[in-house]
């Protein structure tokens, strides 16, 4: 777990060893939290367990905000101490994102290793990046996670380095310890190794780019699935598509999109599956992971997959989650369908419950198929319903164009003309706008555009 660090942040693994416990089956980590309200450690536990770590005890203290300096106060800290050695723990495990001083201080604190909310999950997310893309985006994440907490470690040796200064004592000269060059000697590796990974990542990008351009030549509507990790996205991709996309019962198991083509109604689509999104996602891992984001952009509709078997507050808390990381990569107001799923695991109250509290949403089943006949049609009518009558005029040269429309948009009238192909023919809007060239009028609005 702690391995987090040491895995790509080369520069800072000798001086971290010593909170590395040995081996992930041995760590033994007490979770705690500075809470408003509530006590609910259930997902950082699901972290944990997914990240391969024992669970043995937790504590919550209630506080507005965590105390700046230590996360938790100081008679919360004491009672803790006691609890770690009570539990036998060799970990503490912390529901929030520290800052380098609170996890310094709490570490210094406890006398035990303590690892954040955000390194938990950065730990998960290099476990289960799998291509050449993701594994440089969640390498990118962990540099910047851990160029911050060098910058934490060096004003600390900065102390320790006036305090056992040379001659000249002080600031200046004297303060500039074999620590301090050592470290920002490390920072600027660290940096060096941000502005390549940036520009190698540009390059994928670049190659992404170029399959959507490939893509986009097909003029496929695209649908992307988003939503909560473990909804169910790559399970309901998987029986829409027949992929064979991994499903597991565990947090960010898909890191990579997989894009597959489906059939509904006489036209093919494009669907996406996304990487899970999280309460409290690191905002390193929306930057490292913008351009895979980006899918969820650019794709015509969206369906929030959801667990409804989840516990009412819970699902609400998710789908805010949901709302907010979309509303972060701009796609927030992208058309969305809400898609219920795991209704095989709801009893008649409770479907008739989340139904109830969600009247848009669509109630499915990826697992045993309920649900999905309705669903491709909801979705032929979000199509439809932005369905653009268009008339466009193809010259002879260019044939292929007329294909491809075929493939679109299934029937369409056509009338040879001394300049070309007249095509009269129903798209879905965004599709309509890539043929804006050869309309000869759109909508019926007389507009002469050829
Ligand atoms: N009972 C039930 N379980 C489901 C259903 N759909 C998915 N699951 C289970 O939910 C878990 C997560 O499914 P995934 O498809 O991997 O979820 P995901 O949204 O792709 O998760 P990430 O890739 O982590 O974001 C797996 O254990 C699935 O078997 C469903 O309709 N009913
Ligand atoms: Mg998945």
């Amino acid at each position: 777990m702690t391995t987090t660090r040491s895995r790509n942040g080369r520069m800072s693994e000798p001086r971290r060893d010593d909170r590395q416990p040995v081996g992930r089956a041995r760590q033994r980590a007490f979770m705690i939290a500075a809470l408003e309200s509530g006590d609910d450690l259930s997902e950082l536990q699901e972290l944990l367990r997914t990240a391969g770590v024992a669970v043995v005890g937790q504590t919550v203290q209630h506080r507005e905000r965590p105390h700046p300096n230590t996360y938790l106060g100081e008679g919360k800290l004491e009672e803790l101490r006691a609890l770690l050695k009570e539990a036998d723990a060799n970990v503490v495990a912390v529901d929030d994102e520290l800052s380098p001083r609170q996890e310094r201080n709490l570490e210094r604190a406890l006398d035990t290793p303590v690892i954040d909310r955000t390194s938990i999950i950065l730990d998960i997310f290099a476990g289960h990046a799998h291509s050449a893309e993701g594994k440089l985006q969640v390498e990118l994440a962990q540099l910047q996670y851990n160029l911050a907490r060098m910058r934490g470690l060096w004003t600390h040796l900065e102390r320790l380095g006036a305090g056992a200064g040379g001659p000249g004592g002080g600031p200046g000269i004297g303060t500039r310890g074999p620590g301090e060059s050592q470290i920002e000697t490390d920072r600027r590796l660290a940096r060096d190794r941000i502005t390549a990974l940036r520009r190698r990542l540009e390059r994928v990008k670049g190659s992404r780019e170029t399959m959507r351009a490939e893509r986009d030549r097909a003029r496929l509507p695209t649908v992307a699935l988003v939503g909560y990790t473990n909804a169910g996205k790559s399970t309901l991709l998987n029986r829409l598509t027949g992929a064979e996309v991994g499903v597991r019962d565990r947090l960010f198991h898909t890191l990579d999109p997989t894009t597959r083509s489906y059939k509904l109604g006489g036209r093919d689509y494009l669907l996406t599956d996304t990487v899970g999104f999280i309460r409290k996602l690191p905002h390193q891992l929306v930057e490292a992971f913008g351009a895979t984001l980006e899918e969820t952009r650019l794709a015509d509709l969206l369906l929030h997959v959801v667990d409804a078997s989840a516990p009412e507050e819970e699902l609400d808390e998710m789908m805010r989650a949901v709302d907010s990381v979309l509303g972060d990569i701009g796609a927030g107001d992208q058309p969305r369908l809400l898609i219920l799923n795991k209704a095989d695991a709801l009893d008649d109250d409770q479907r008739h419950e989340v139904q109830l509290r969600h009247p848009d949403g669509m109630l499915i089943s990826a697992a045993t198929g309920e649900g999905l006949d309705a669903l491709g049609e909801r979705i032929e009518e979000e199509f439809a319903r932005r369905l653009r009558d268009v008339e466009l005029l193809l010259p002879y040269s260019e044939g292929g164009r007329l294909a491809e429309l075929h493939e679109i948009a299934g029937d369409l009238a056509r009338e040879d003309t001394a300049d070309g192909v007249r095509v009269t023919a129903k798209l879905p809007a965004t599709v309509a706008a890539r043929y804006a060239r050869y309309a000869v009028s759109a909508n019926g609005d007389g507009r002469v555009e050829q």
